[in-house]
């Protein structure tokens, strides 16, 4: 059984339509990165699935239940976009209040403040709290009663490079153990590797949904090659030329060649049998190509 279902939704705030005819599922052990513009309608989505909006039309399913379910309450965590505390109450206090909301064991409390590296901050007032330490007191909120399924709307705001990528490493151990993600995030090149598919919104529309290597076979993006440490860039990129390719210097010593239809292999087969070997980094078209490719805004929908 899909964690998530959602059939043909589309939901309208007043007359303007945000949400046109989504389809979309989330299945156990699954991150699914929800990726759009501002304005595309990620949150309104999450907000669906949350039960906190209701679809004009088709189907929002959560566990194989309306989304209003008590029991689906209880096995969901979320991370709101901004996320607000009480000011005055401490680390420890904010998550003790809502761990009784949610019916989690008070243990939980300690264990996730140290999950998230808050527990030399437990007793301070949030109102005292970074942005960051906010976002990751708002991630062990999100944490309590064990969900099943975490929505998570921008949860590496705020957080510090080594932070984020702990969180990503974080959610891959909660994904392994069955619980279902679903994340929206602006940066894509960090979240890249940890998604299991990726969707693409664009002015409310689903534009594209699968695995990276779905996405690629959907398009014909360019395989980008970079030759560093060149000792004679222009003698390379002149014979780079004679061979067909066109490239460009990046920094002092180096070029990137844009290779289609599986050209990057005859180029790599050359490069190799060189003598002057230089660096080589052969890159697919990444999260950030495809999601420039697929995340098309119709020009009257463009970013509110
Ligand atoms: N409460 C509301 N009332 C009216 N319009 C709204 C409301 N909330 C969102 N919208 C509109 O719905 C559309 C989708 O908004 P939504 O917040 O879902 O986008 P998003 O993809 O999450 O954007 P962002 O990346 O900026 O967070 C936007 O046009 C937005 O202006």
């Amino acid at each position: 059984m899909n964690l998530v279902e959602l059939q043909n939704v589309s939901l309208a705030y007043g007359r303007m339509e945000v949400i046109k005819n989504l389809s979309l599922h989330l299945a156990e052990g699954e991150i699914l990165g929800l990726f759009g513009h501002n304005g595309a309608g990620k949150t309104s989505t999450m907000k669906m699935i949350l039960g906190l909006l209701a679809p004009g039309s088709g189907h929002v399913q959560v566990f194989g239940n309306t989304p209003d379910h008590t029991e689906v309450r209880k096995r969901l965590g979320y991370l709101p976009e901004n996320v607000m505390f009480y000011p005055q109450l401490s680390g420890e206090e904010t998550l003790t209040y809502f761990a009784r909301l949610k019916g989690a064991a008070n243990h939980q409390v300690g264990e996730l403040l140290e999950k998230v590296g808050l527990t030399h901050a437990a007793k301070r007032k949030v109102k005292t709290y970074s942005k960051g330490m906010r976002q990751r007191l708002g991630l062990a909120q999100a944490l309590l009663a064990n969900p099943r399924l975490l929505l998570l709307d921008e949860p590496t705001v705020g957080l510090d490079p080594v932070a984020t990528q702990e969180l990503y490493q974080f959610l891959n151990e909660l994904r392994q153990n069955g619980t279902g993600i679903i994340l929206c995030s602006h940066v894509l090149p960090g979240v890249e590797p940890y998604i299991s598919r990726a969707a693409i919104l664009a002015g409310g529309q689903l534009q594209a949904v699968g695995t990276l290597s779905e996405l690629r076979r959907q398009v014909a993006l360019p395989t980008r090659i970079r030759l560093g440490s060149l000792p004679e860039p222009e003698h390379w990129r002149a014979r780079l030329s004679g061979l067909g390719f066109d490239s460009r210097c990046i920094g002092r010593d180096a070029l990137e060649v844009l290779t289609h239809n599986g050209a990057h292999r005859e180029l790599l087969n050359t490069l190799i049998n060189s003598s002057e070997a230089a660096d080589l980094e052969v890159s697919p078209p990444s999260l950030d190509d495809l999601y420039r490719h697929f995340a098309v805004v119709p020009a009257p929908e463009k970013s509110q």
